[in-house]
C-alpha cells in the first residue's frame, strides 16, 4: 500500500502493483475480518500527530495497522540487518553481507514491536501469516504468547545453503524463530531442502520426519513446503491490450526499424544512416513516451501514424538495479553477441529497464557505477548515427509502460544470478499471450523450475547466454508459440491468488488441533499387541507405497530397505502370522524387490497372486476372467500418453493389467486441471473395455473392472482361520480392504483424509515399529511415549476404540 495525501488534507492508500500485494490484496479485500499490519512506509518524525492520526485512519479504513519506524530503527533492522546482511547471504552473496551486532540487536526489536502491535489484535482461532525474510523471529515471539495459533511464515526470496547459512553469527536465533511457525514455506523444494539442511546442521537435537514435519519442543509442529507465488495473469494480459501498452509497442516498434515506414533507418550503409537522421526528426515525439502524464490518446495517435510489421528485433529486460540480477554479466552477453554475430549490428535493440534502488548502500551505488558504464561502452562502441543498441531507462514506470516494454520484446532477457521466483518472466509470458516472444531464463531462480520451455542459462555463463539470446532471436515465431503455449498454461492456472489459498489451506490443515494430537496413544499399540499375543493364528493384510515405506517422488526409489526386508522376513517367518503384502505395484516389481521374502503377495490390485495360504504352487498366479489386456492396452496407453506430453514431470507407467498416469513431481494445479480432462476422457471408453478407473496416491490407473484389493483378501478374512486379523494402509484402493475386515477385526489407517478404518497413525515409521513390536511381543506403560509417530485418535473412530480397549482387558 502508498500513501497519498488528499487535497484536503486527509490521506488515502493506493495499492501496489508488486507481486506481494498482488497475491495477497485480493484475498484481503475480499476478507472483511482480515487485517493487514506492516510497516508504514513513512517517517513519523516529519509528520504531526495529528497527521498521523488522519494516516492511521487513512490505514484503518483499507483494515491495514501501520507500524511506524524511526530513521534509526529503519538504519539498523530495514538498510542493515534485513538488506544489509540477510538479503545478500540469502542470495548467496555472503561477501557482500555485513555483520554487526547493533543492527542485529534492532532486527531483534522490531520483530518485538512488530509482535507487539500483534498481540491485541489476535482472537482464539485467528490465522496470522508472517511475509519474509524481514519478519524472521516473530513466529517464535508469537508462539510464545500464543501457544494454540496457527502461525504461517513464507519466505520470498532464496534459502542460502548450510555452508552460507552459518556464517551468520545469529543462524540459530533466526531458525527458532523461523520454527515458531506451524507452516514454513518457500518458492521451491530446493530452498525447503536448503533450510532442512540447516536444521540438521545447526539444530540437530529437532526431530524432523521425512515429510519435512519439526517436532518443537513446546508441542506444536512446524512443516515446511514449497508454494511457488505466481501473477495475476489476467492483469498482465489485459494490461498488454490497453492503448498505452499498444502505443508503447508500436513506438518501439517505430523507433527500432521495425516497422516498414522506418524500415531504412537500421541500415547500415552511408545512405541508410543520413536516412535514418532524417527520419529520426520525426520520431521526437519517443523522447516524450516517459512522460506518463501524456494523455494516452496522443500516444496512441502518434504511435498508430506508423504502420506495424515485424523486421529488426528487440531485447526486453525489466528490474530493479540490484547486483542479485545479473546486469553486468548481461550486458557483457549482449556485448559478445554483437561481437560474435555482427550481422545482429543495427538490427537488435536493448530496452534495458533498470530502476534504481536502495541508493544510499555502498554496493549499489557501485552497481550502478559498473553498469552506467558498461552501457556507455557497448553503446559507444556499437552505435550508428541513428541506431542505438541498448535503451537504458533508469526510472520507476508504472504497470502500463512496463508491460508497453514486454509486448515490444521478441526476447526477454532475463538472467539474475540468484532469485527466489522471479516474476518478470512469469509477466513478459502474461503479456505475450496467444503471441510469439521468447525468454531467456536464468536457471538460478525458482521460475526456472515452472517455465522450462525458456532458454535456460547459467547467468554467469557468458558465452552461454550470449548462445541462448542469438538463439532466441532466431526461433521461427511457430516455434516460440509453441513453447509459450506449454508455459502460459501453467501460469494461467497457478496464479498469485491461487498461492495465496494454497497456502492458507496448507496451513489450516496442519494446525488443524488433529496434527498438534496426533501423539501417542501407546494403548492403542498395547492392545494391539496383547491381542497378537493371545491369538493362535495370525493374518496381516499390509498394503506397500505410503503404508510400510513413506511416498517418494519417483516409483522405482521406494525399494525396500534392508531394515524392512529384515522386518517382514521376522514377522512373515513365525509359522503362526500369514503375511500378506497387497499393492497396486506390478507383480514384476513384487516379485523383484519381495520374491524371496516368507510373505504371501497381491500385485496389481488383486489381479496376481503368489504364494497365499493354502496354495501349493509358487508361481504368479493371474486372477480369471479378466479381459486381454493387449487389446485394452492399445486404447487406453495413447490416451493416458496424451496427459504426460501435456503435464511435464508426469509419466505413464504400464503393467501385465493396469496402465497408471503418475503426477506426483508435477505441478499441483497443472496436473489437477489435466487429471479432470483426463478422467472425462476414459469415462467414455472404459466401460465399454469392462475397465475401472482407480484414483489413488498422485496416480490416475485403469484397471480390469471388480479388481480391488478387498476382492483379493476376501477368502482369508472370512476363512475363519484366524483369530488376529490386522490389515494396514494408507490409500483408497486400502479402503476396499477396510470395508471387508471383520468387526473384530484391526483397521488401520496410515496418515490423513477419510477412511473407513477404526484407527489410524501418521505414517508408515509408526508402522514398522507396530511389527516390530508384534515381532518381539513387545509392550510400553501406557502412557509412554515411543516414538513421535505413534497412533492418534481419529475424531470418527476414538469412542469406538476406546470400547475396543475396554472389550480387551
Ligand atoms: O498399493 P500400493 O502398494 O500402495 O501401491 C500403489 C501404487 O504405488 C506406486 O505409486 C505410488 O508410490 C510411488 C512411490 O512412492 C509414488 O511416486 C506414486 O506417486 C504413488 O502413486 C506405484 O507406482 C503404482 O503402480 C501403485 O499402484
Amino acid at each position: 500500500m502508498s500513501l497519498q495525501a488528499r487535497e484536503d488534507g486527509s490521506y488515502t492508500l493506493r495499492q501496489n502493483v508488486g507481486g506481494l500485494a498482488t497475491a495477497i490484496g485480493p484475498y484481503h479485500r475480499s476478507h472483511k475480518d482480515s487485517l493487514w499490519i506492516g510497516w508504514s512506509g513513512i517517517d513519523p518524525q516529519k509528520y504531526s500527530e495529528k497527521e498521523l492520526d488522519r494516516i492511521r485512519q487513512a490505514y484503518r479504513e483499507s483494515r491495514c495497522i501501520p507500524i511506524f519506524l524511526s530513521k534509526e530503527e529503519l538504519n539498523g533492522y530495514y538498510a542493515g540487518f534485513s538488506n544489509n546482511t540477510l538479503w545478500p547471504l540469502f542470495h548467496d552473496f555472503s561477501h557482500e553481507a555485513v555483520f554487526r551486532q547493533e543492527d542485529w540487536e534492532m532486527y531483534r526489536k522490531v520483530n518485538m514491536r512488530f509482535a507487539q502491535v500483534v498481540e491485541p489484535l489476535i482472537r482464539k482461532g485467528d490465522t496470522i501469516w508472517i511475509q519474509d525474510y524481514h519478519l524472521m523471529l516473530l513466529p517464535k515471539m508469537l508462539r510464545e504468547r500464543y501457544p494454540d495459533a496457527s502461525i504461517g511464515w513464507f519466505l520470498h526470496v532464496p534459502f542460502p545453503s548450510a555452508e552460507i547459512f552459518r556464517s551468520l553469527p545469529w543462524s540459530r536465533e533466526i531458525l527458532e524463530g523461523v520454527l515458531g511457525a506451524n507452516l514454513i514455506g518457500f518458492h521451491t523444494v530446493d530452498f525447503s531442502a536448503s533450510f532442512l539442511a540447516s536444521l540438521h546442521r545447526l539444530l540437530p537435537e529437532l526431530p524432523v520426519n521425512r515429510d519435512g514435519v519439526v517436532e518443537m519442543p513446546d508441542g506444536h509442529r512446524a512443516a515446511i513446503d514449497a508454494f511457488p507465488i505466481g501473477i495475476d495473469y489476467n492483469l498482465y494480459r489485459r494490461t498488454a491490450h490497453s492503448s498505452l501498452a499498444r502505443a508503447m509497442r508500436r513506438g518501439i516498434d517505430e523507433v527500432c526499424g521495425k516497422s516498414p515506414r522506418h524500415r531504412y533507418r537500421t541500415s547500415v550503409t552511408a545512405e541508410g544512416v543520413a536516412a535514418n537522421e532524417a527520419a529520426a526528426s520525426d520520431a521526437n515525439w519517443w523522447s516524450h513516451y516517459m512522460k506518463e502524464d501524456i494523455p494516452e490518446s496522443t500516444l496512441a495517435k502518434q504511435a498508430a501514424s506508423s504502420v506495424g510489421s515485424r523486421s529488426n528485433k528487440v531485447i526486453v529486460s525489466v528490474d530493479r538495479l540490484d547486483y542479485t540480477k545479473g546486469l553486468p554479466e548481461r550486458l557483457q552477453a549482449f556485448g559478445r553477441m554483437l561481437d560474435k554475430y555482427p550481422e545482429w549490428v543495427g538490427h537488435v535493440t536493448y530496452y534495458l529497464l533498470a530502476t534504481p534502488s536502495r541508493e544510499v548502500v555502498e554496493s549499489y551505488q557501485r552497481l550502478k557505477a559498473q553498469v552506467d558504464q558498461l552501457v556507455g561502452e557497448i553503446n559507444g562502441r556499437y552505435s550508428l548515427l541513428a541506431w542505438t543498441p541498448i535503451h537504458y531507462i533508469t526510472r520507476s514506470l508504472s504497470i502500463k509502460p512496463v508491460c508497453g516494454i514486454y509486448t515490444a520484446g521478441d526476447v526477454a532477457l532475463v538472467t539474475p544470478l540468484r532469485d527466489g521466483m522471479n516474476l518478470v518472466a512469469k509477466e513478459y509470458l502474461a503479456c505475450h499471450d496467444g503471441r510469439d516472444g521468447t525468454l531467456v531464463l536464468s536457471d538460478m531462480c525458482g521460475a526456472a523450475d515452472e517455465l522450462t520451455d525458456a532458454f535456460i542459462v547459467n547467468p554467469y555463463d557468458i558465452d552461454m547466454v550470449c548462445e541462448a539470446l542469438h538463439n532466441a532471436l532466431e526461433i521461427t515465431p511457430e516455434e516460440s508459440k509453441r513453447r509459450n503455449i506449454r508455459m502460459q498454461a501453467r501460469l494461467k492456472v497457478r496464479t498469485a491468488a491461487n498461492w495465496c489459498t494454497s497456502f492458507l489451506d496448507s496451513l489450516r490443515q496442519v494446525s488443524a488441533p488433529g496434527m498438534t494430537d496426533r501423539r501417542l496413544r501407546m494403548d492403542h499399540h498395547n492392545a494391539i499387541v496383547r491381542q497378537w499375543d493371545g491369538a493362535h493364528r495370525r493374518l496381516i493384510l499390509c498394503d506397500y507405497d505410503g503404508t510400510l515405506t513413506p511416498l517418494v517422488r519417483r516409483p522405482e526409489r521406494a525399494k525396500p530397505t534392508q531394515a524392512l526386508r529384515r522386518l517382514l522376513t521376522q514377522v512373515g517367518s513365525n509359522p503362526d502370522v500369514d503375511f500378506l503384502l497387497v499393492s497396486g505395484r506390478s507383480h514384476q516389481i513384487m516379485q523383484d524387490w519381495f520374491g524371496d521374502l516368507p510373505v504371501g503377495l497381491i500385485a496389481e490390485h488383486g489381479a496376481w497372486n503368489r504364494n497365499l495360504p493354502g496354495s501349493d504352487s509358487d508361481e504368479w498366479q493371474r486372477a480369471k476372467g479378466l479381459p486381454d489386456s493387449d487389446t485394452w492396452q492399445k486404447v487406453i496407453r495413447p490416451i493416458m500418453d496424451e496427459s504426460a506430453t501435456r503435464v511435464p514431470n508426469s509419466f505413464v507407467e504400464s503393467k501385465s493389467d493396469a496402465v497408471a498416469w503418475h503426477y506426483r513431481m508435477s505441478d499441483a494445479q497443472v496436473a489437477d486441471h489435466e487429471r479432470q480432462d483426463l478422467l472425462r476422457r476414459l469415462r467414455g471408453v472404459v466401460v465399454g473395455l469392462g475397465l475401472m478407473i482407480m484414483e489413488n496416491s498422485k496416480v490416475v490407473e485403469v484397471t480390469p473392472v471388480a479388481t480391488s484389493k478387498g476382492q483379493a483378501i476376501l477368502p482369508f478374512v472370512n476363512s475363519g482361520d484366524y483369530d488376529f486379523m490386522m490389515a494396514l494402509g494408507d490409500d483408497d484402493t486400502d479402503e476396499t480392504m477396510f470395508a471387508v475386515m471383520p468387526d473384530k477385526g484391526w483397521t488401520i489407517k496410515v496418515g490423513p483424509g477419510q477412511t473407513k478404518a477404526r484407527l489410524r497413525v501418521n505414517d508408515p515409521t509408526a508402522v514398522t515399529l507396530l511389527l516390530a513390536d508384534l515381532g518381539a511381543g513387545v509392550t510400553h506403560d501406557s502412557n509412554e511415549p515411543v516414538a513421535s509417530h505413534g497412533f492418534r485418535d481419529d475424531h470418527t473412530v476414538v469412542d469406538e476404540a476406546h470400547a475396543r480397549l475396554t472389550d480387551d482387558k
